[in-house]
This record gives C-alpha cells, structure tokens and sequence, in this order.
C-alpha cells in the first residue's frame, strides 16, 4: 500500500490514460485517497470526478491539505497534478495502486442482471459461509459486509475509491472471498475497471434503466451488462436470459456454464415442487442429480439458487455442505413471508417489469390465492416504463390495487399513481401515505387471500425532495397492524 506517485504514472502511462504529470511529484506517497473533498485531510490525493464536479470541492481539499489531485483538466489550483484521458478509468486504476490490489489477494465472484443480484450474492455467501464461516465479503445493494463491519449500502456496486477500501478492510480482517454485485451503472462508470473476477454470473437482462443520467437507450444497457463477462474467467449464463446471443459473443474466450431447464445446459434444474414453506428442487450436474430443499420461494429463486450451486460447484464445494448453505436462507426484504388469521403477506422489492412478473407468478403457484391485493407505486425520476409495466401486469395478476409512495423523489406521489392506474380497470385507490395503504389492503383481505407489498423490501427510509426520510419499513408496518387488530 502506499508506493510513490512515480509508479503510479507508470501504470496510467501503461493503460495509455496519462496525459501530464506535474514535474518533481514523482516520489510524493500520499497519505490517503478520496473523491470527496469533505473527506480530504493532510497529504490526500484527491480525484475530480463526476457529472456535478465543482472546482470549489478541490479548492476545499487543497485547504484541508491534499497534497495532489488528478483530473481530466487543469484547474488552475496551486497543487501539483496528474492529467488524465479518462478521470473514471484512471480512479479505478490509482484506487487499486493506493490500496494494494485487494482484490487480486482474493476469490471474487461478480454478479450482474437486471434482476436477482442481491438474492444470488446472499445465496452464494450463505453457501461459503457454510463451507468456512466468517471468511467471505459481500458488497450488495443491501449492505457492506467486509467480514468484522457491516455498512448500508448507497450503490448496488461502490465507486472506485470506496470499493478499494472496502476491498482492503476484507483482506485485512481475514476475508479470502468476496461476492458482489456489479450493476450496468458500474460499467458505465468503469467503477471495476482493472478487476478480475475468477467467477462472473450473468442472470438476466430486461429493459430498466433508461432515461436520466442512467442509460440512453435499451442497447447501451444490454452492452454495458454484458461488457463486464470480459472481465471474468468462467462465466455461468442463464440459458432463458433475453439477449442470450449478444450475451454469449461477449463470452468469447470465456469458460461458459449455462443454467436452465433445458437438458443441455451444464446445470439443469428439474422437479421443482414449490410451497409456501419453501421449494424443493433437484439440479443436474455433470452426469449426477442432486436434491435441494431451500426456505425461499418462487420459481425465479430457484434460477438464482442454482446459478450460486453452479458458482459453488466450480468452487469446488461439496454438495453436502451446498445442501446445507442454501436451506434455510433469509433475505431481508426479498419474498419474505409473513401470516395473519390465514391471511399470507408477501413483502418484496420487485419495482419493475421482470421482478412484478415473476412475483405474481410465484403468488400464484405458491399459494393458489383467493384473492390479491397488490400495494405498489414507483420511484420518482426512475425509468418511466416501470409505470406503465407495473400497471398493466396489477390489471392482469390483482384483484384490488392500492397505489401508495415509494421513494417519489422530486415527483408528486398522487401525480405518479395516476400514471400507473390509467392501465388498471380493476377497484384501484389511490392512498399516498404508505402506512395507511398496507393497512387499507390488509383490512380487505380474507383468509385465503395473499397481499403483495411490493418495491421497498426492506428498506427504512423514502426518498423524499432529495432527503432519506425515515419509513417504519413494509415488514414493520404490517406488524404494527396486526398488533392493533388482534
Ligand atoms: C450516475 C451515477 O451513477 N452517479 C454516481 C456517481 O456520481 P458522479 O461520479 O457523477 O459524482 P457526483 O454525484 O456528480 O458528484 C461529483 C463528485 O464531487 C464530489 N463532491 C461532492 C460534494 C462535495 O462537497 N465535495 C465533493 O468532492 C463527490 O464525492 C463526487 O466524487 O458517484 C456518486 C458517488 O461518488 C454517486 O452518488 C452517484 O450515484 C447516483 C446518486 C445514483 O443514483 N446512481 C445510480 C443511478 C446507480 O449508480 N445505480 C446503480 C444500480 C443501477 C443499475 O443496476 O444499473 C448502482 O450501482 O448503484
Ligand atoms: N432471477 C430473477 N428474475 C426475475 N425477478 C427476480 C429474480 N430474482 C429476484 N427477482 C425479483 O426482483 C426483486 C429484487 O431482487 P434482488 O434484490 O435480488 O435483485 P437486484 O438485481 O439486486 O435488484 P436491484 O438492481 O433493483 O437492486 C425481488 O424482490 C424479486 O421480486
């Protein structure tokens, strides 16, 4: 950790990113690394950038004592410098110098999709877990855990500058792997740039994430997902993911396990019996079956369970102990059941087209409900899509609709429900505060229906004008009911 700025320019001159260096800077060490000018203190290094980088942060840091910054211009600050082609490419690069390539002293295995990131990363922990407690990372869209800490995430994967630092608490608190997720945004952003993953997933691609400052249209999407299997050694594919073509050219070269229920695949899953204590299933691999029991539900999960099995196979972990890892697995917020006077609630994150989908279809299957209420709205300033997705799959799954907050941002909650409920006919109201829509919903449901919270999972806080405002949470809320129903 800590080398000289010298070699630094060596290596940005390598991955042909450096365009100038300030004379004399050669045997500079500096003391720490940020992108965040209120975190610089004596002797940092301080990186500009970013879509909303102001010439005041780096002012502020020379003020709190950085002793250079890098960048992709020259600000005209009194402070030696680096300039660069590409400020988001060259933080990864000095992000990994700085902290001592941690990754590299580690096994990661990345996982990317539109949907079930976070479920198959904490199945794949659950599984290392099983085979040697205590000694894997996890960096999700839920949490930081690198082993001793645990943190609440802000991104699904970090920026250069922390992943590095949580990369290196990971090694140093005794981790030897890591599971993470790594979202097209981190792509886009080159927030893995340099990073090798001995194991990639890719689990699915579907159409989110256009629009704003995420992606311009559907195609950069899809390119910018499947530009990270380039990144990976052996890349385990879902064989029944949309694009599959596009996804296997960008396997080139690549190790390929596929996953499915076609009998070709290298992981094949067959006799899935769901029911509402969990699901039964059995994977083929390499010329023997096995059987597995698992805690969660729903025919998606058990996508996600055995593209992890596959992981752990590869891994070398012994069926025994997979068996034994993915039995009973909680994961906050993700298809988490609850029960009241026969009365089945389901709290869960879908927010957008696949994952609402493959909700209701697990409802369905599991349950074989009376009747569904679905409490839902969609996010401010997110792809606008998801309104007309979520409406459309409400009118054909629900029978009574309750549209409610979930983080409406810059946007009027009412103004985003009447988006969603022109597409339903079916007995829709409209009641912002989100609290009293799941109260509304489990007042009218019978025993022998099921209630659908769906979109904040676990979450505690909305996202309201810029602020995290503080949400009892679905689960939470559901319990404060029953509590004052019973
Ligand atoms: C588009 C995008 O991904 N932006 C992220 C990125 O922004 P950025 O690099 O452009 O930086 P910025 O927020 O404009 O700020 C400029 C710079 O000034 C610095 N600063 C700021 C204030 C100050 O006083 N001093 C200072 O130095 C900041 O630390 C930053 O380095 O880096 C910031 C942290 O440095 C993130 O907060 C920000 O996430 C925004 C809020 C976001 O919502 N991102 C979403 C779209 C995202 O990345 N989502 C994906 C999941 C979706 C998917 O599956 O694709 C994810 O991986 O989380
Ligand atoms: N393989 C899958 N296919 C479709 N839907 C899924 C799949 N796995 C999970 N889901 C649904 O998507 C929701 C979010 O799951 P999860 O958090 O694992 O995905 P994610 O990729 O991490 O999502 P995000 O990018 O929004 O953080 C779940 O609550 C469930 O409704």
């Amino acid at each position: 950790m800590k080398g000289t700025i010298g070699e630094l320019t060596a290596l940005l001159e390598e991955e042909g990113l450096l365009l100038m260096a300030s004379d004399g800077i050669g045997s500079l060490a500096p003391a720490s690394f940020t992108t965040n000018s209120r975190e610089a203190s004596e002797g940092a290094f301080f990186v500009c950038k970013g879509y909303t980088f102001k010439k005041e942060y780096l002012e502020m840091a020379a003020e709190k004592g950085a002793m250079l910054y890098m960048a992709e211009m020259d600000f005209g600050v009194e402070l030696p410098h680096i300039l660069v082609t590409d400020i988001r490419k060259a933080a990864s690069v000095a992000a990994r110098w700085f902290y001592g390539y941690p990754g590299e002293k580690m096994y990661v295995t990345g996982i990317t999709g539109t949907k079930g990131k976070t479920t198959t990363a904490y199945i794949l922990k659950s599984i290392l877990d099983a085979a040697r407690p205590g000694k894997t990372a996890i960096f999700s869209t839920m949490e930081i855990n690198t082993g001793r800490e645990s943190r609440i995430s802000h991104l699904t994967t970090p920026e250069p500058a922390e992943l590095q630092s949580y990369f290196r608490e990971a090694v140093d608190n005794g981790c030897d792997h890591v599971v993470m997720e790594v979202s097209s945004q981190a792509m886009k952003l080159s927030r893995v740039y340099g990073e090798r993953f001995p194991i990639g997933i890719f689990l699915n691609v579907d159409e989110d994430h256009i629009g704003g400052k995420e992606h311009a249209t559907l195609e950069e999407y899809v390119g910018c997902k499947i530009s990270f299997l380039a990144q990976c050694d052996t890349v385990i594919v879902n064989r029944e993911t949309r694009f599959f073509e596009q996804v296997m050219a960008g396997c080139a070269g690549k190790k390929v396990l596929l996953y499915g229920h076609d009998e070709t695949c290298d992981g094949v899953i067959r006799s899935i019996e769901p029911s509402a204590s969990g699901s039964r299933f059995e994977v083929g691999w390499q010329g023997k079956w096995y059987a597995f029991e698992t805690s969660l539900v729903g025919r998606f999960n058990v996508e996600n369970l055995t593209a992890a099995i596959l992981a752990a196979f590869v891994m070398g972990i012994d069926p025994g102990t997979i068996q034994e890892g993915i039995r009973y697995i909680h994961i906050p917020g993700r298809m988490m059941l609850m029960e009241h006077r026969g009365i089945h609630i389901v709290v869960d994150y879908a927010h957008n087209y696949l994952s609402f989908l493959n909700v209701y279809k697990a409802v369905l299957e599991t349950f074989a409900p009376k009747h569904v209420h679905s409490v839902f709205g969609s996010a401010g300033e997110r792809s606008a899509v998801r309104r007309r997705d979520m409406g459309e799959l409400a009118e054909k799954y629900a029978d009574y609709v309750y549209l409610t907050a979930d983080d409406p941002g810059y946007e009027n909650v009412v103004d985003i429900c009447k988006e969603i409920k022109c597409h339903i006919t079916k007995p829709c109201r409209i009641i912002p505060d989100r609290e009293e829509a799941i109260g509304a919903a489990l007042d009218a449901a019978k025993p022998g229906d099921v209630v659908i919270l769906a979109g904040k999972g676990a979450e505690v806080t909305q996202r309201i004008r810029g602020e995290f405002v503080p949400y009892i949470s679905d689960a939470k809320a559901v319990q404060r009911w029953i509590k004052e129903n019973s």
